[in-house]
């Protein structure tokens, strides 16, 4: 699990290890700067002109310092400084004095020499305008010029908030992140600047106190249900997954693969008569009650609510009276964690009257459309502000919300965010979501937490994807693919 923090929070933790633990500002430099220097080893052992570029804020003193640290190693380097000196940040004036006293030349120059390396460190979290004149001149040169390139903290441009570029950004080729990753580094296009991102532990703590956004890898898959040896599949839960309609049956199927890969005991799908034969083909380990449209029984539907530990509605059911109906009873009637997916939430958003303000157990994984079907945004404005949009919804009913896109966002009603850094583009592909739905059914079938189940079933979908892509590359993978690497994910 790792932390994902807003410029705010990262300054505050500076400030407290400055003058709350008393680590001398210029320790925590020194430490920045040789992490970097360790990643140049590490990354071009044998880089022996480097090129450093810095501002006048303390990224640029990060940046003056990793000049003179690989100046005393014997290495070529130039360090130019972008900005007026006489308005350096202290620390950065330091830094420049204690250069200087090395016989270092700072520059305010480029030259037109080829460099191996180049550092870029002319700004960091402290970016808070869009970046004009000489410093959107030196942003272009570090970007055309060759050599591999190494931002100091972010890349210079980016908004360590938002991962937006203001006005232009440095393009790294490896970002090495100052004590902890920031949201920054994570959204997009940011994520794409900063290319490959090693954190740099510099001795400043504590983001589990102040922060709430985080984000799993694959130590957080230590968080799975336990499987007992002495257990039957009731044991591992039973699922009813009222999916499909006349036409579409796929996205039953997915999500009843994804249900049963992931681990659930028993799966129960609930669908439209005409869809029996082709289920039954596709997956014959799945329990079927079928509805005839036309002669709807509302007894073998509370029947198969009352069955139910978990229940997944929405995957292709289509927006027919009956699916209102069907919906309407499930939410009237369920007591078990109750997944809304695709067309069930199409129906919250056209049937308002459905979801009331005191929903429990519920998750919704709306898609961008679906999103702003339910919550009247327009896209851009929900694209924009993920976190805000998604946790303004758990709020306002009380539930978990899923904001799909390609950074997913799991919100709850308690402040805690989970951005997903799993996945990738091969996963934008219909059916991807119906599997999604299914991965987290199956962990809740297993009685996990709600919010757990959401969070953790995002991020295996994403390795899912993940490794789904490395088998089939990004064009070829299919859903059933992601739902068939779930074994993988795990393993
Ligand atoms: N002692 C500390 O607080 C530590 C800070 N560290 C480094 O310090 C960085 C943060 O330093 P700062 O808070 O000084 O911020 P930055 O160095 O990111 O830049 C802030 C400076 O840039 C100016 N600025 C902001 N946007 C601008 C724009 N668009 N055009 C022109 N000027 C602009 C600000 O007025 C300010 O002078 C971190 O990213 C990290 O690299 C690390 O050394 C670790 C310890
Ligand atoms: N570029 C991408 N990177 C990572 N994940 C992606 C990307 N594109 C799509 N996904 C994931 O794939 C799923 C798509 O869901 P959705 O749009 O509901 O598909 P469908 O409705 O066709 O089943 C979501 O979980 C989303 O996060
Ligand atoms: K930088």
């Amino acid at each position: 699990m790792e932390y994902l923090l807003t410029s705010d929070q990262m300054k505050l933790l500076d400030n407290n290890t400055i003058d709350k633990i008393g680590i001398a500002s210029s320790v925590l430099m020194e430490k920045a700067a040789l992490s970097v220097v360790s990643a140049i080893d590490e990354e071009c052992a044998n880089a022996k002109n480097i090129l450093v570029v810095s501002g006048i804020g303390n990224n640029g003193g990060d940046g003056i310092a990793i000049g003179r640290i690989l100046h005393l190693q014997g290495r070529q380097v130039r360090i130019v400084v972008i900005g007026d000196r006489q308005h350096s940040s202290p620390e950065t004036k330091k830094q420049i004095e204690i250069a200087e006293k090395y016989n270092i030349k700072i520059y305010n120059t480029f030259d037109k020499n080829e460099y191996n390396v180049i550092v870029d460190s002319v700004f960091g979290i402290g970016l808070t305008r869009s970046v004009e004149g000489q410093y959107k001149k030196a942003i272009h040169f570090i970007n055309q010029a060759k050599g591999f390139k190494i931002a100091v903290d972010i890349p210079s441009g980016i908004s360590a908030d938002t991962g937006k570029i203001m006005g232009c950004a440095v393009k790294a080729d490896l970002t090495v992140a100052i004590a902890y990753k920031k949201l920054g580094h994570v959204f997009y296009p940011g994520a794409q600047y900063c290319n490959r991102i090693k954190v740099a532990d510099i001795g400043v703590y504590g983001a589990d106190e102040i922060c709430f956004n985080f984000s799993y890898n694959k130590k957080d898959l230590d968080k799975l249900p336990q499987r007992l040896n002495d257990s039957n599949k009731g044991t591992f839960g039973k699922a009813l997954i009222i999916a499909g309609s006349n036409n579409m049956s796929g996205a039953a199927y997915l999500a009843s693969l994804a249900a049963y890969k992931m681990g659930c005991g028993l799966v129960r799908i609930f669908t439209p008569l005409e869809n029996r034969e082709i289920l039954q083909t596709l997956i014959p380990e799945a329990v079927l009650t079928t509805y005839d449209t036309k002669q709807f029984s509302h007894k073998s539907l509370e029947d198969a609510i009352a069955w139910a530990d978990v229940i997944n509605i929405g995957p292709g059911l289509g927006m027919s009276d009956i699916a209102k109906q069907i919906l309407e009873t499930v939410l009237k009637k369920h007591k078990c964690p109750l997944v809304i997916d695709a067309d069930g939430i199409n129906l919250l958003a056209k049937y308002e009257q459905l979801l009331t303000k005191n929903q429990k157990n519920i998750i919704i994984t709306p898609h961008m459309k679906e999103m702003s079907r339910l919550s009247k945004r327009n896209i851009n404005d929900i694209k924009n502000n993920l976190i805000e949009n998604a946790t303004e919804m758990a709020k306002k009913y009380k539930l978990i919300c899923v904001l799909k896109d390609s950074r997913t966002i799991v919100a709850d009603y308690n402040k805690k965010v989970y951005i997903n850094q799993s996945g990738n583009n091969g996963m934008a592909k219909a059916g991807s979501g119906d599997v999604l739905s299914g991965i987290i059914t199956g962990l809740l079938a297993q009685k996990m937490k709600p919010f757990e189940s959401a969070a953790l079933g995002v991020y295996i979908h994403g390795v899912s994807g993940d490794e789904a892509s490395n088998l089939n590359g990004c064009y070829s993978t299919l859903a059933r693919d992601i739902a068939m690497n779930i074994t993988r994910a795990l393993h």
